[in-house]
């Protein structure tokens, strides 16, 4: 059974179409990669995923589970890394797992958490008093209090250091190989690259790509010599969808 299956995706706010035809499929245990321009609908996407939001129309499946219907099986099989600046400053790293742990009917242990993610030296620290770096680790071990089969991350390691993300980047890898799939918004081909299975990519609402990185490469080559690199293919795509826009030099 796929992990995720998103057919035909709607969904307006107001006058905004912020998803108009949106559709792909998550085989279980893969990271799959979801890119995009800023407000391309990306985070509507994984938010309707997640239960977050309601579609207009459309079908989303999580495990087979339509999160509509069972808005909190879904919410229990589905870890969604909150965006950090929601937790209070004062708020301690502990508080926080033990916090969100009370949701959950079978929560994972704080302490074995705090020690997946890196944390465990920082447990009574407050939120406020955490690097950048921390703070996205103590989303992710947030996203994870309810042992969760999807995960789904959104700009995980935008703002962080180059070491601050490879922290990060195994992180991820030890949460797949934890039998976790992982939903993975990102603006970052290096971290496709190094990450994603396969990527879907989406451009004014609709879904304009979905397949390795390697199949977006040679895609975008159509008969012209090959991107010299995955950025370099994805913007080739996206550029192609442009008509009238050409690119700065
Ligand atoms: N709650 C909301 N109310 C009104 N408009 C919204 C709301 N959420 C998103 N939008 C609009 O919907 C469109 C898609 O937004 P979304 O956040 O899904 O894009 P995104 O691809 O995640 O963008 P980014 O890469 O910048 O995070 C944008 O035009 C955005 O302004």
């Amino acid at each position: 059974m796929p992990a995720v299956v998103v057919d035909a995706l709607r969904k307006s706010f107001g006058d905004v179409r912020a998803v108009e035809d949106v559709g792909f499929v998550v085989t279980e245990g893969e990271v799959f990669g979801i890119l995009g321009p800023n407000g391309a609908g990306k985070t509507t996407t994984v938010e309707c995923v997640a239960g977050a939001l309601a579609p207009d129309s459309g079908s989303i499946r999580v495990l087979g589970v339509d999160p509509r219907r069972s808005p909190r099986l879904v919410k229990e099989q589905v870890g969604y890394q909150l965006q950090s600046s929601a937790l209070p400053p004062t708020l301690r790293v502990g508080e926080a797992v033990d916090l969100f742990a009370a949701f959950y009917d079978s929560p994972v242990d704080t302490a074995e958490i705090l020690d997946l993610v890196g944390l465990a030296e920082e447990r009574r620290r407050p939120y406020g008093k955490l690097s950048g770096g921390q703070q996205q680790r103590l989303s992710i071990a947030l996203a994870l209090v309810g042992s969760p089969k999807v995960a789904v991350f959104d700009e995980l390691t935008t703002g962080l250091d180059p070491i601050g993300r490879r922290l990060v980047w195994d992180l991820v890898d030890r949460i797949r190989d934890g039998g976790v799939t992982i939903l993975l918004v990102t603006h970052y081909l290096d971290e496709v690259e190094r990450l994603c299975d396969r990527v879907a990519v989406i451009d004014r609402g609709r879904t304009v790509f979905v397949g390795t990185p390697a199949q977006l490469r040679q895609r975008s080559a159509g008969g012209a010599k090959e991107p010299a690199t995955l950025e370099d293919a994805y913007v080739r795509l996206l550029g192609a969808g442009r008509s009238g826009q050409k690119e700065e030099s």
